[in-house]
């Protein structure tokens, strides 16, 4: 269905019709799009599979709990750059993920204006169009390309943690700081090698819980920005080439006055 949204003629048209609505900044934004789409993804899959749970974005939004457990959950961003749609800025995802035990099983990315379907399946790699995907095997950070997201804040706190950390890393010096304005697409420049690590502070679990295994099916690590085990409910995540560049990445990201703020107000 979202396919059918994002690829008709009339993209524009649905863009027209439907109103958009600030959620919990001035740049974090959701349209009716967002909520049709998730809505006939959640209802699809629950005819299917009644048992199931869900964790889908605007759900959560409207009031729902954010909260996974070991039942088999689909875990849901139904437009991964919202604020891209409304602006037609060409770079505008469906993402998908399906946990059981907490453990990601699979993971679909549809960037719709691009037409590049990512997946992965928990041990049977990471595909693109149905090619296959490798990691760039990058282990220099001089050498890489690094993508992050400027994300949706605006207080003083937040924006002084996400600039500092970019310039730490031009300042090591890193080949390139990239942001497409969708985690789920920034993510899987990872696994397909275009890019040599992404980090983020303040995503949720929709925005890259798909994008985490197909990096990972791609031969990339995932880790939290402190270096530890990476928990998709952290808010914090590196996704790279390798442990090295995860590792040296890792070192120069700070989040935790940024996130103090951020457990304060909000899910
Ligand atoms: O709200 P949306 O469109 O699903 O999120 C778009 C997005 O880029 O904005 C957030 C902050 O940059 C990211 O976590 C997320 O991927
Ligand atoms: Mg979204
Ligand atoms: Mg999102």
């Amino acid at each position: 269905n979202a396919h059918i949204i994002c690829r008709t003629r009339d993209f524009c048209f649905v863009l027209n019709s439907k109103e958009v609505r600030l959620k919990s900044s001035p740049a974090d934004l959701v349209t009716e799009t967002d909520q049709q789409v998730e809505k006939m993804l959640i209802s699809a899959i629950r005819r299917k599979y009644p048992q199931h749970r869900f964790i889908g974005e605007e759900s959560v939004a409207a009031g729902e709990a954010v909260e996974l457990t070991d039942s088999p959950t689909w875990i849901i961003d139904p437009i991964d750059g919202t604020v891209n749609f409304v602006h037609r800025f060409p770079f505008v995802a469906v993402s998908i993920a399906f946990t059981v035990n907490k453990q990601t099983e699979f993971g679909i990315v549809y960037s719709c204006v691009e037409d590049k379907l990512f997946h992965a399946q928990r041990g049977r790699g990471a595909y693109l169009n149905g090619k296959p995907l490798c990691v760039s095997g990058q282990t220099d950070i001089h050498r890489c390309v690094v993508v992050t997201e400027i994300g949706a804040e605006r207080d003083d706190l937040a924006l002084s943690t996400m600039t500092s950390n970019i310039c730490r890393l031009l300042r090591l010096p890193v080949q390139g700081v990239r942001a497409l304005g969708t985690a789920a697409v920034d993510m899987c420049q990872v696994a397909t090698g275009g890019a040599d690590a992404y980090y983020h502070i303040g995503m949720h679990c929709w925005d890259i819980a798909a994008s985490t295994i197909i990096v990972l099916e791609a031969g990339g690590v995932v880790m939290d920005t402190d270096g530890s085990e990476f928990d998709m409910m952290s808010r914090k995540v590196i996704a790279a080439s390798s442990s090295a560049v995860a590792n040296g990445i890792a070192q120069v990201v700070q989040a935790d006055s940024f996130l103090g703020d951020f457990s304060r107000n909000r899910a």
